[in-house]
């Protein structure tokens, strides 16, 4: 569905040029749920904002379902990691989700069902008339999450959604992405620092190499379906899986730079 082909981005800067991402290449299947790690600076973000159509490459293309990517498509959605500035703080909840459909979705009644459903589906049904300050940062980032699917997108793409907020919020979050991915079978792309992370949400992991990025490791993870926080975390499978990243970032950390 996703072929990303020799992907490269350099920057050109007032000190010359900055190499951020090298050489990636790779595929994404309909309904996967792909993880992309790597060390600070290896160029995930730069990485995500070309996937995204945000950020134009310096060479290398990214193919969805057969066409180029060179403007945000409509079938894709992005969540960032600041919820703080991604969200209207004098619009309340419901305006923010609405904000997208505006030009889907022509009557008001229809849109504002919508909303409801997207807000019962991140759990906040009865926060619809609240402004983001009076929730929590988690509840914010469920806002996100519920803008995003508001416009039912094919490939949802985040960029270390859950970085901003405690351990057991964190945890909630990414259950709720299994259950999203689970009910609407979006694909996800998802760039995160945590490695447990990676593996408990990806069906395959991306270990991108230090800046110029390359991939330089897949891990495929073979866990079952229905996974949960602590079943499936005490899986032989999933400390296979895990130690696999995290010996190739740690290799990837002692080549010299
Ligand atoms: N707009 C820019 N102009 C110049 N250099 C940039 C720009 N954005 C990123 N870079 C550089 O490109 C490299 C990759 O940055 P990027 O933010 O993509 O990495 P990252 O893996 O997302 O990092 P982190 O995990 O710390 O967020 C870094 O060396 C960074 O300094």
């Amino acid at each position: 569905m996703l072929q990303i082909n020799h992907l490269n981005k350099s920057y050109a800067t007032e000190h010359g040029l900055v190499h951020a991402v090298g050489d990636v290449s790779f595929g994404v299947a309909r309904g996967e749920f792909l993880a992309i790690v790597g060390s600070s600076g290896a160029g995930k973000t730069t990485l995500l904002r070309m996937l995204a159509g945000l950020l134009a490459p310096s060479a290398g293309q990214i193919v969805f379902d057969g066409q180029p990517v060179t403007a945000p498509p409509r079938a894709f959605a992005v969540v960032f990691q600041d919820y703080a500035r991604s969200l209207f703080p004098w619009f309340s909840v419901q305006r923010n989700v609405e904000l997208p459909l505006v030009n889907l979705i022509a009557d008001r009644g229809e849109r504002l069902a919508r909303v409801e459903q997207m807000l019962g589906r991140v759990g906040l049904a009865d926060h619809s008339r609240k402004r983001p300050a009076q929730l929590s940062g988690g509840q914010q980032q469920r806002v996100a999450i519920a803008r995003a699917l508001a416009c039912q997108p094919e490939v949802l793409i985040m960029d270390e959604p859950f970085a901003s907020v405690d351990a057991q919020t964190r945890n909630e979050l990414e259950d709720l992405m299994l259950s999203i991915k689970q009910e609407a079978g979006t694909t996800v792309l998802f760039v995160t620092h945590d490695v447990d992370e990676a593996v408990y949400l990806g069906d395959r992991v991306l270990v991108l190499s230090r800046s110029p990025s390359t991939v330089a490791r897949e891990v495929i993870v073979d866990l079952p379906a229905g996974r949960d926080q602590i079943t499936t975390k005490a899986l032989p499978a999933f400390a296979a899986a895990r130690a696999a990243v995290l010996s190739s970032i740690v290799e990837q950390a002692a080549v010299p730079a």
